[in-house]
């Protein structure tokens, strides 16, 4: 099975990540995510993530730093998982292709419906913050 290499951003407001809902249609959908997407030819990890916050949550980084890399087998898909913590970023984050979205304080982030994938990008945050 092919890899889809995947720039993830957990966008981080003092104790709190703005997260979204992937759309029924979507792989994992109607699971909550960190907001992203797949990396294409030629991009960085960072200038994909920056693309995709920008068309998906409205806002452009400024600072961020890796956090952790994952490599995850669902059944009909194969994903690598790259992190990135964006702690500074210009614009106020929304729903800008009309998902659902909010900031979760760090205390609830065990109890959310992730994918599972995002079992250790939870572990990473908790550890490293
Ligand atoms: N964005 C994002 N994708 C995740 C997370 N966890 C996880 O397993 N994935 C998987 O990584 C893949 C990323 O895809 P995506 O759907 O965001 O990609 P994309 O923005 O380029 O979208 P598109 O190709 O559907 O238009 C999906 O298979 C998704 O299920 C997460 O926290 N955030
Ligand atoms: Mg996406």
């Amino acid at each position: 099975m092919k890899q889809v290499h995947v720039a993830v951003g957990v966008v981080r407001r003092e104790s709190t990540f703005f997260i979204c809902k992937r759309a029924d249609h979507q792989h994992q959908g109607g699971k909550w995510e960190f907001p992203g997407g797949k990396v294409e030819t030629g991009e960085t990890v960072e200038q994909a993530l920056n693309r995709e916050l920008r068309e998906e949550i409205g806002i452009s980084i400024t600072a961020s730093t890796p956090l952790i890399e994952i490599a995850h087998e669902y059944t009909e898909k194969r994903v690598l998982l790259s992190v990135l913590l964006v702690h500074k970023f210009s614009g106020e984050p929304f729903g800008k292709e009309g998902q659902i979205h909010r900031w979760a304080d760090i205390g609830e982030l065990n109890d959310i419906d992730f994918p599972d994938a995002n079992v250790a990008i939870v572990e990473a945050i908790l550890d490293t913050l």
